[in-house]
């Protein structure tokens, strides 16, 4: 038996001249709540449409749950992809959609799924199309939820859902992994939220994955160090930094390496005070392009 749900080799899958995904190598553990990261078009949409057999890659190799995704019964009766705005048509109920995920997934369970529609006070009798962005979110997630799907791959779930309803999505989707253990990859650029929920998360940028680790693993890979600017930089001098702010009153850097007791003990001396780096703000740097300059000519004239 495989113990990975998802292997890609090289893969690469470009919309004209725009390589969407990009030589991507990656093997994908089976089980856990892993979070797929990245800012807007990085290639979180292309690179699940790939695992979910709804694009074709343009080069390399894809093998998810033992087999090739496109055109592959055998595997995608076993995964189920969602989006906030799947377009059904005009007039189709939701009780309707149930019965269809009903008939294509066998381990559906329609009585969690409309136990959830009452949960979140969605009627089951409404067409598709009366719903708000959120509620449109909601019913996706219920729908793909209740498959128990072996590889479930939710793309931006709470797009649209207000914060009480957000809440309540995470705490059901916790609940039920913890009920039914499985592979579930959700993809978000607000990784804030979903930090305490997450046991792996995937980085990728402009289609390149940037890591692929272990929650825990990821608060080692870099600390902050703040301090005077001129300390600072004396500090930095040998060490690989990620990021530097040098600012009138507050300067700090994010240094490569794992933050020790010891590391904290050497710099008290010098004034520098070392901290950990949240994943959420590790992947803001590891991503972000340096506009500070661009930002502060906005207003000249
Ligand atoms: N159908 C398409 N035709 C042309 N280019 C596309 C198409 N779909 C995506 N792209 C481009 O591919 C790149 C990756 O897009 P993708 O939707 O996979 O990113 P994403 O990480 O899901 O973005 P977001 O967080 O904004 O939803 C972007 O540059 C995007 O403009």
């Amino acid at each position: 038996m495989d113990d990975f749900i998802i292997r890609a080799k090289e893969l690469t899958k470009s919309y004209g001249k725009v390589r969407a995904i990009d030589n991507l190598s990656i093997n994908i553990n089976k089980g856990g709540l892993i979070g797929l990261i990245g800012r807007n078009g990085s290639g979180k949409t292309t690179f699940m449409k790939l695992c979910a057999g709804l694009l074709d890659k343009n080069e390399g190799e894809l093998m998810v749950l033992n087999g090739e995704p496109m055109n592959n019964l055998e595997v995608s009766e076993k995964l189920v992809y969602t989006y906030h705005n799947i377009e059904y048509s005009k007039k189709i109920k939701l009780i309707d959609i149930i019965y269809s995920f009903k008939i294509m997934y066998k381990n559906f369970d329609e009585y969690f799924a409309l136990k959830l529609l009452k949960f979140f006070d969605i009627n089951s009798k409404d067409k598709y199309i009366q719903l708000s962005q959120g509620m449109m979110s909601t019913f996706n997630f219920i729908c793909a939820l209740a498959t128990r799907a072996e590889l479930t791959m939710l793309d931006e779930p709470v797009l649209g859902m207000d914060i009480t309803v957000r809440k309540a999505a995470y705490e059901v989707l916790l609940r039920d992994y913890s009920e039914y253990p499985r592979t579930i990859i959700i993809s978000s650029h607000i990784l804030s939220e979903l930090e305490g929920m997450l046991s792996e998360i995937l980085l990728i940028n402009k289609g390149k994955l940037l890591f692929y680790k272990d929650i825990e693993e990821i608060q080692q890979i870099a600390y902050r160090a703040d301090g005077r600017g001129d300390v600072l930089k004396d500090y930095c001098r040998d060490k690989k930094v990620l990021y530097s702010k040098i600012g009138e009153f507050d300067s700090f850097s994010i240094i490569y390496g794992k933050l020790t007791e010891e590391l904290i003990d050497m710099t008290k001396a010098r004034n520098i005070a070392l901290s950990k780096v949240r994943p959420e703000d590790l992947c803001g740097y590891l991503t972000q392009d340096h506009k500070e300059d661009e930002l502060k000519c906005l207003w000249k004239k």
